[in-house]
Order: structure tokens, then C-alpha cells, then sequence
């Protein structure tokens, strides 16, 4: 009998983020290039009489245990559908930073949803693993699937981008985290501020770059350095001011492109190769405008399960 199933999900960077005008939902039409990267949450759920959530890792303080925790979601949504109790200890191993836009707690969504099928043996099929994802949230799909993708409607209808090599990055993980839906709020403000509007009817439709996905498809880094684009940067830096001095720390530095991730504080910073990764690290350390740096490459697998303990490959 299985005792416990270990799932491994990445981090996420948003290298176009096209963002429309509010839709009646309060949602956001996108145009999403996600890109997934080699920071990790590994997500361990066994057997237990009730649920239950556990986290370790430097940030773990700041994640939720109940209910709200999207792993904890998951799982209730995966036994709901398949009519079975949720007794299950979910833990939650954390190194994606959170609340910091890289879709730390939908990974943890994703991989609690994928070690919970493997668990019972639900047999869940892929189709039906992306719906309960897209339940839970925008940025769950992705992180599911990995990779590179384009995300429309909210960001959850995915379709997969080839990408013809890997990218290095630098992100720098600012102190405290910003909250999405107040940075959407804050980009609607901006927005309506300016006098362009808000909503659909004053945004043109989102639509991704022919030049970024090139870029993606043939593996340039200059090329995609010159094409990444965040609608959210503008908004993210108004709530954060600071960030300023990072994204500045980092193209001092030599980065090919200095952007916020997603909807924020982290920033990203796209380089030429790991000899440059190092460099521009090591400066935005010294500038004392961040928290901590992390040096990493993508695109990366989405979830994937590992193998259990004392299994032989
Ligand atoms: C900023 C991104 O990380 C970019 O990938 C995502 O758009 C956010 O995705 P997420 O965290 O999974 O967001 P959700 O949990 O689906 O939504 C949280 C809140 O963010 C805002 N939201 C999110 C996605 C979207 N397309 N439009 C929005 O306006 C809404 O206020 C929503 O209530
Ligand atoms: N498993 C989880 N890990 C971290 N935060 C979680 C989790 N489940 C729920 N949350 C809640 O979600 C909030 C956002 O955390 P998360 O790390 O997902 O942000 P994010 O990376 O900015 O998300 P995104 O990039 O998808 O917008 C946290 O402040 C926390 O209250």
C-alpha cells in the first residue's frame, strides 16, 4: 500500500503579462506568457484520520493552515468530485517565496491535487485535473503543466509554447509580499486615473508579442529581453516604491532585462548565462534592496511526482 506520494512544483515567471480591462467578474482578460522555473515546493500528503496542513521551509510562517491554504482546497475539491473522504496530512515543503508572484500557493494547489489522485487512486483524468485547477485559481493550470505556455480568458486556458533553450534568471525576493487582487485593483486605478478607463469596453484586447514568442521558439535571450513586458509592473511599483532601486540595482548589474514577476514584490532579472546569473546576484545582494536573491533557469517540467523513498529507478 502507498504511505505517502511527494510531488515537486515549480515557481513561475510571467515573461508577457497583457492585461485587459475588468470584466464583469471583477477578472481580468490576459494575454499570459508563463514560464516555469527551477524554484521548487514539494508537496507530501499521507494518510490521516482528518486533514490537515503542515508547512516548513523559511517562509512557512506565512502560510495559511486551514482551509484557505489552496493545497488543503485541492484536496477537498478531488474528494468532492470522487464522493470519498479527504483524510489526508498534507505537507508542504516551501521554497517558492510567498506572496511574491511566482504563483507560490498555486503550485502547492497543483501538487496536493496530483498527489492526492496518485494517493487514492482516483484515476483522474488530465482533462479533469486542469478543471479542478482552474476552481482553484488563475495561475493553477500553469503550474500543473509547466513548461512554457500562453494563458487567455484569466490566465487559465493554456495552450503549450516551444521553446528552443534555456533562460537564466536572477529573481530578487523583496521583504513582505504584495496581494494580487490589490495590485489588479491598483492597475485599474492607474488606468482610470489617466482617463484611458478600466474596464473591457475602454482596454483593447489582450494579445501576446509575435516578437517574445520568437524569441521563446528560438531560444535569444537578447531577443526575449526586448520583448518581456509586465501591464501589473506599473501598478505593483506604485503600492511598492522601492522596487524601483532593485530593478535599477539589477541593470546597473548587466541584466539583459529587469522586470517585477507577476503581480509582485519579486523582481526578475533575465541574463546572458550563469557566469552573468552570478554577477548580477552578487550586486543586487550588495545594493541591500532585497530580502534575499535566487539564481535559477527555465523552463522546467510542471508537477511532477517523485519517486517514493528507498525506490529504485
Ligand atoms: C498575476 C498572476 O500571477 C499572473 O500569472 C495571475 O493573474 C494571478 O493569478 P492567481 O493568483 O491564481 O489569481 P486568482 O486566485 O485566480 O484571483 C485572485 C484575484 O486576482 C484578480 N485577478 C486574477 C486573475 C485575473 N486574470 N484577473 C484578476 O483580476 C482578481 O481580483 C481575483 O479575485
Ligand atoms: N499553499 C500556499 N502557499 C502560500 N500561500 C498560500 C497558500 N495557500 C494560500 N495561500 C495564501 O495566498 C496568498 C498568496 O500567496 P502566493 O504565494 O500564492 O502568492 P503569489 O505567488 O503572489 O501568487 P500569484 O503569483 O499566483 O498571484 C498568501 O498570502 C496566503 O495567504
Amino acid at each position: 500500500m502507498t504511505s505517502s506520494v511527494t510531488v515537486r512544483v515549480p515557481a513561475k515567471v510571467n515573461v508577457q503579462l497583457a492585461v485587459g480591462g475588468v470584466r464583469p467578474d471583477g477578472f481580468h482578460d490576459l494575454a499570459n506568457v508563463f514560464l516555469a522555473v527551477g524554484l521548487y515546493d514539494e508537496v507530501t500528503v499521507t494518510p490521516a484520520d482528518a486533514l490537515r496542513v503542515t508547512c516548513s521551509g523559511p517562509d512557512a510562517a506565512q502560510v495559511p493552515l486551514d482551509t484557505s491554504n489552496l493545497a488543503a482546497r485541492a484536496a477537498l475539491a478531488l474528494a468532492a468530485r470522487h464522493g470519498r473522504d479527504a483524510g489526508v496530512h498534507i505537507h508542504i515543503d516551501k521554497d517558492i517565496p510567498v506572496a511574491g508572484g511566482m504563483a507560490g500557493g498555486s503550485a502547492d494547489g497543483a501538487g496536493a491535487l496530483l498527489a492526492c489522485d496518485t494517493l487514492w487512486g482516483t484515476g483522474a483524468t488530465r482533462e479533469e485535473l486542469l478543471d479542478i485547477c482552474a476552481e482553484l485559481g488563475s495561475d493553477v493550470p500553469f503550474s500543473l503543466v509547466g513548461g512554457a505556455a500562453l494563458g487567455r480568458g484569466r490566465g487559465e486556458i493554456l495552450t503549450p509554447l516551444t521553446v528552443g533553450g534555456t533562460f537564466h534568471w536572477v529573481f530578487a525576493v523583496a521583504d513582505g509580499g504584495l496581494s494580487t487582487p490589490a495590485v489588479y485593483a491598483e492597475c485599474d486605478r492607474l488606468r482610470a486615473a489617466s482617463g484611458t478607463g478600466a474596464t473591457s469596453a475602454d482596454v483593447p484586447d489582450p494579445e501576446p508579442s509575435p516578437a517574445l514568442l520568437d524569441a521563446l521558439r528560438t531560444g535569444d535571450a537578447d531577443a526575449l529581453a526586448a520583448a518581456v513586458t509586465n501591464d501589473l509592473q506599473m501598478a505593483a511599483v506604485s503600492l511598492r516604491p522601492s522596487l524601483t532601486a532593485t530593478l535599477d540595482a539589477g541593470t546597473g548589474a548587466g541584466a539583459l532585462a529587469a522586470m517585477v514577476s507577476g503581480s509582485g514584490p519579486t523582481t526578475a532579472f533575465l541574463v546572458e548565462d550563469e557566469a552573468a546569473a552570478r554577477k548580477v546576484a552578487a550586486a543586487l545582494q550588495a545594493s541591500g534592496t532585497c530580502r534575499a536573491v535566487r539564481v535559477t533557469a527555465g523552463p522546467v517540467p510542471g508537477a511532477v511526482t517523485l519517486p517514493a523513498e528507498g525506490a529504485t529507478t
